[in-house]
């Protein structure tokens, strides 16, 4: 079970663009179309499920909004941190 970090933790971690909100870290990603968007988020996805951890993934015009946190452990961990990594490169 990975640890939660703590908030400064998490703070001076987060990649560029991600904020911690709480015990979530998100992104919000702009597109100049929806469908580019819809696409982005299928990537999310598939990253998400080869990974298995899970992001709340929404969908809206021009942007999307993407939320990490791990459930089972009730907080950020490195899982998180490193997921968002791996989402940016599909950005
Ligand atoms: C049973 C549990 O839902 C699974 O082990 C995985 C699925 N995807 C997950 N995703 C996230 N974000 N946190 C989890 O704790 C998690 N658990």
């Amino acid at each position: 079970m990975a640890e939660v970090l703590d908030a400064d933790e998490v703070d001076n971690r987060v990649p560029e663009g991600w904020e911690r909100e709480d015990d979530e870290i998100v992104r919000v990603y702009e597109f100049d179309d929806y469908l580019k968007g819809v696409s982005f988020a299928q990537s999310v996805g598939e990253v998400a499920e080869e990974e298995f951890h899970h992001p709340t993934i929404t969908i809206r015009y021009e942007e999307v909004e993407v939320r990490l946190t791990s459930h089972e452990e009730g907080g950020i961990t490195e899982k998180d941190i490193r997921l968002a990594g791996l989402f940016d490169d599909e950005f």
